[in-house]
């Protein structure tokens, strides 16, 4: 432990003299006035790149909400909505602008009134951080003449002038269109402080890989973890179970490209392994998820090939799980032993002591008298692909980054964020999970789910590998006292291999029929160490089917699910695209989006996909920084520099006075 006169020697070596202490103080402070940082949920991303791109760019709606609040009665709704355009899109729609113009006036005339204006928006979204903050945002290229343009000073008449002749300069340079960009991505970045991603980037939609490199690219931002996104993690880490899993879903989903181009894992070994063994086509049930996009850009022998594939790899998966199953009879899933539960000669299964006929009774792999027996042609499988999962260095820097920048949950200004649930007992009590002969529930379990991600990923070389870590992982996808699954089982097999839905039923787990009750979110608001009177839970996970009348807004606004629906595939439920919250000194919103339709259609008929905005919670007074967990950060280190000031003022510390030469 650091004892406070030695931690006030250390800050002295920082601030050596009293003026420099007090300079500090005076700037902690005026930070501490800011109003409070926006900060932006989205959830449930689900791989669709463009759609979430489009909300990154367009800050869910605030990009335009400020152009109102400048612009409304200087310009026409037309000109608000182009303005918006050039700020998401700005390369493109720039193009298009200068490609209608007839003449080199008229192009300059464009290019000047919109530096202008893309200045004054500018300026105006930046007003809220320090200088110091900005200029930390600026793109190295143009970062003076942004900041000359930002910080001018308009009540001297000649600095006008100078402004004018920096974008005549430009113009004639022909630099605009460069430097209309770069003030765009500013804006982009800055008109969201802060980011939550509240899991699931993973699965079902086809580029997870570009929205993370999206996220790597300098926003300031915070992850927890999904169920999908643990799977992928647990595949990163060497966990056979979790990367069979995800095969199986990237092949049912027809995105194998994503394993395959995005993450350079070769596929063959599957490939081979289904042509040679599954030599018939009984596979209806692994016939891909075609979008309506992919369907003339795939031949009807890939939808073969791919089929044959998932049929693979869904009984790898089911005999890996089994194994798992088989070594921790704690994690109580022997209901999951479904290959054991099969008449192989007959073509039935028996679940839950009904007898149902099986949709495919096409199992060359299986060996009736010890159905979970991997063969030693997919034992060869299962290990080149996991090599290739372990050594493709796209998908290790992918996963460091959810390590480095994710957590099971996280308190953030009061709030609560984690994907799926806190797992409980039919009584309310928290669900408990022994490992390793103790027994956890609540945020401990949470805790204790998180250390095991890490661990797991720690030791993912071959010989140190950590199995009861990778086992626990895969516990994560789909066991019942998951916080990211929250269902009582997966049953991935009977909808695969039974007709009769009843079999297909995944029994949510007692939060969700509890999200209605304040009382619920109180106590675990209390747990995890909030006030419930000030905070708020907010998940993702289950899409709200806004269609048939679901609110999103729970337990009086106390919980929030903001899973919408970005996934193509849920968008027929939900009724709607994805949400987003904002939260900002002025309170909370919920943002709801309308499908995306594309790229092409957002730049040329600007149409932006925002629906409806409402408000969850707002602030009687706006909010600042020094009611936030930043404030109260910065709070305590203003105290521990008075208390240098006035070991300088008693003379307890000598002031380095040197140090100013
Ligand atoms: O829609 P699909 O591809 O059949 O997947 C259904 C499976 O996905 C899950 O809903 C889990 O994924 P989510 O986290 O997206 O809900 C399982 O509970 C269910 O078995
Ligand atoms: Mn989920």
């Amino acid at each position: 432990m650091i004892t406070k006169d030695k931690y006030l020697r250390l800050l002295a070596k920082e601030y050596p003299t009293a003026a420099k202490t007090v300079t500090e103080i005076i700037n902690l402070e005026a930070i501490m006035n800011l109003p409070k940082a926006t900060e932006h949920f989205i959830s449930d991303l689900h791989g669709e790149y463009d759609a979430v791109q489009h909300v990154l760019r367009n800050g869910s709606g605030n990009v335009k909400e400020k152009i109102r609040e400048i612009f409304q009665g200087r310009l026409s709704t037309r000109e608000m909505n182009q303005l918006a355009t050039i700020v998401y899109y700005p390369e493109e729609k720039i193009d298009m602008i200068v490609e209608g113009l007839d003449s080199e006036d008229e192009i300059n005339e464009f290019y000047s009134l919109t530096l202008s204006r893309i200045t004054e928006l500018c300026a105006f979204t930046v007003s809220k951080y320090t200088r110091s903050k900005v200029r930390k945002s600026l793109p190295a290229d143009y970062a003076y003449i942004i900041e000359e343009l930002l910080f001018k000073d308009t009540i001297l008449t000649n600095k006008e002038d100078y402004y004018e002749e920096i974008i005549k300069t430009v113009i004639s340079l022909d630099r605009a269109t460069e430097l209309i960009t770069a003030i765009s991505f500013v804006i982009q970045r800055l008109v969201v402080d802060h980011i939550h991603i509240v899991g699931d980037i993973y699965d079902r939609g086809p580029h997870p890989d570009k929205i993370i490199d999206i996220f790597m690219d300098g926003h300031e931002l915070d992850i927890q973890w999904g169920n999908h996104d643990v799977l992928w993690m647990g595949a990163a880490s060497g966990s056979a179970a979790c990367m069979a899993n995800v095969i199986r879903i990237s092949a049912r989903y027809n995105n194998l490209e994503i394993v395959e181009d995005a993450y350079g894992i070769s596929l063959r070994p599957l490939i081979t392994f289904a042509e040679m063994v599954y030599t018939e086509d009984r596979n209806e049930p692994f016939v891909p998820k075609i979008s309506p996009e992919d369907e003339e850009k795939t031949f009807p022998e890939e939808i073969r090939q791919i089929t044959k594939m998932n049929q693979a790899i869904s009984v790898i998966q089911f005999k890996l799980e089994g194994e798992i199953i088989q070594r921790h009879p704690e994690f109580d899933m022997a209901d999951r032993m479904v290959l054991n539960f099969i008449d192989y000669e007959k073509g039935t299964v028996t679940v839950d002591g009904k007898e149902h006929e099986l949709l495919c009774n096409y199992f060359p792999t299986i060996d009736p008298a010890d159905p979970y027996k991997l063969t030693s042609e997919e034992k060869v499988v299962v290990d080149r692909l996991l090599t290739g999962f372990l050594n493709s260095e796209r998908l290790q820097k992918h996963v460091q980054f959810l390590l480095s920048k994710g957590s099971m949950y996280l308190t953030y200004n009061d709030n609560l964020l984690y994907h799926g649930c806190v797992p409980l007992n039919p009584d309310g009590t928290f669900m408990e999970l022994p490992i390793a002969n103790i027994t956890y529930s609540g945020k401990a379990l949470l805790d204790k789910y998180e250390d095991i991600l890490r661990k797991g990923y720690l030791n993912r070389e071959n010989k140190k590998r950590n199995i009861p870590c990778l086992d626990l992982i895969w516990y994560l996808w789909e066991g019942k006292a998951s916080s990211l699954f929250g269902k009582d089982r997966m049953t991935t097999f009977e909808r695969l291999y039974i007709a009769d839905k009843e079999t297909h039923i995944e029994k949510k787990n007692l939060y969700y029929e509890q999200r209605n009750n304040p009382e619920m979110s109180h106590l675990i608001l209390k747990e995890f160490g909030l006030d419930p009177k000030k905070g708020h839970i907010i998940n993702g996970h289950t899409p709200v089917k806004e269609k048939i009348g679901e609110n999103p807004l729970k337990a009086d606004g106390k919980l929030i699910v903001i899973d919408g629906g970005f996934s193509k595939a849920y968008q027929s439920t939900t009724g709607l695209a994805g949400y987003t919250l904002l939260y900002n000194s002025f309170g909370m919103q919920l943002v709801s989006h309308q499908p995306f339709t594309s790229r092409q259609d957002a730049v040329e008929n600007e149409k932006d996909i925002i629906s409806t905005r409402r408000v969850v919670d707002k602030e009687l007074q706006r909010k600042t920084v020094r009611q936030t967990d930043v404030g109260r950060r910065l709070t305590q280190q203003v105290i521990d520099l008075q208390q240098l000031l006035r070991a300088y003022k008693s003379g307890d510390i000598v002031e380095n006075l040197a140090s100013d030469k």
